[in-house]
């Protein structure tokens, strides 16, 4: 039978070949959520990184920030990145999202889109300290944006969109990122902001 409590709270699975994915649209609700998007805006050392694309130095699209365990160190476009001690907000999101994924983290990469004109370009979650079957858990705050996924090798299977919607919680896990990229693309009409969250375990 259909539950009728569950409005969004819960994950759920998005069929994809050589993927899995779940989606819970409203892990957390409207109030909670702009609530925990205050708090990350203004507690966050939010930063515009410097980082190489081809052997050229770029400024990011976007603000981030990288926290977690201590010594966790993270690779990630020719860069390496020192965590930042976790904040009491962070503990509370990780809890939440051990708790509904079933997973471990050690680490978050956060991400501030400003407007439309930010973005991230195609990329896999797949860096050697990840392992080979991540499990990585996306949490959106704010403005609705598309999150768009392209297998890489088959390209007879067609790009797919999910939008992420403020209070959403995705779960990335087994083949995703070795057979997949993903992308936040920019949005041709104007948007405020969004913050993007994901949890990662860092292994040894
Ligand atoms: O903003 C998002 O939804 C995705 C961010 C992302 O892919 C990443 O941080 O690796
Ligand atoms: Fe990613």
């Amino acid at each position: 039978m259909m539950d009728l409590c569950d409005d969004g709270k819960r994950l759920q699975p998005v069929p994809l070949q050589d993927a899995a994915l779940h989606v819970a649209t409203h892990f957390y609700g409207p109030e909670e959520s702009a609530a925990l998007m205050h708090a990350l805006r203004e507690e966050i050392a939010w930063r515009q990184e410097r980082i190489l694309i081809g052997g050229r130095e770029r400024l990011q699209p976007r603000l981030s920030a990288w926290y977690g365990d201590a010594g966790r160190t993270y690779r990630y476009s020719g860069r390496r990145f020192e965590p930042l001690p976790w904040t009491p907000v962070l503990l509370r999101v990780r809890a939440d999202v051990e708790r509904a994924t079933g997973h471990r983290y050690n680490s978050v990469l956060l991400n501030l889109y400003r407007n439309e004109n930010d973005s991230v370009g195609w990329h896999s979650d797949d860096e050697a300290e990840l392992g080979s079957a991540p499990a990585i858990a996306s949490v959106s705050f704010g403005e609705t944006r598309r999150f768009r996924l392209r297998h890489r090798r088959r390209k007879d299977l067609d790009a797919i969109s999910i939008p992420l919607e403020n209070g959403s919680l995705l779960l990335m896990e087994g083949p995703t990122q070795s057979c997949w990229r993903h992308a936040v693309p920019k949005e041709t009409q104007a948007c405020g902001p969004r913050i993007n969250l994901t949890f990662r375990l860092i292994l040894d």
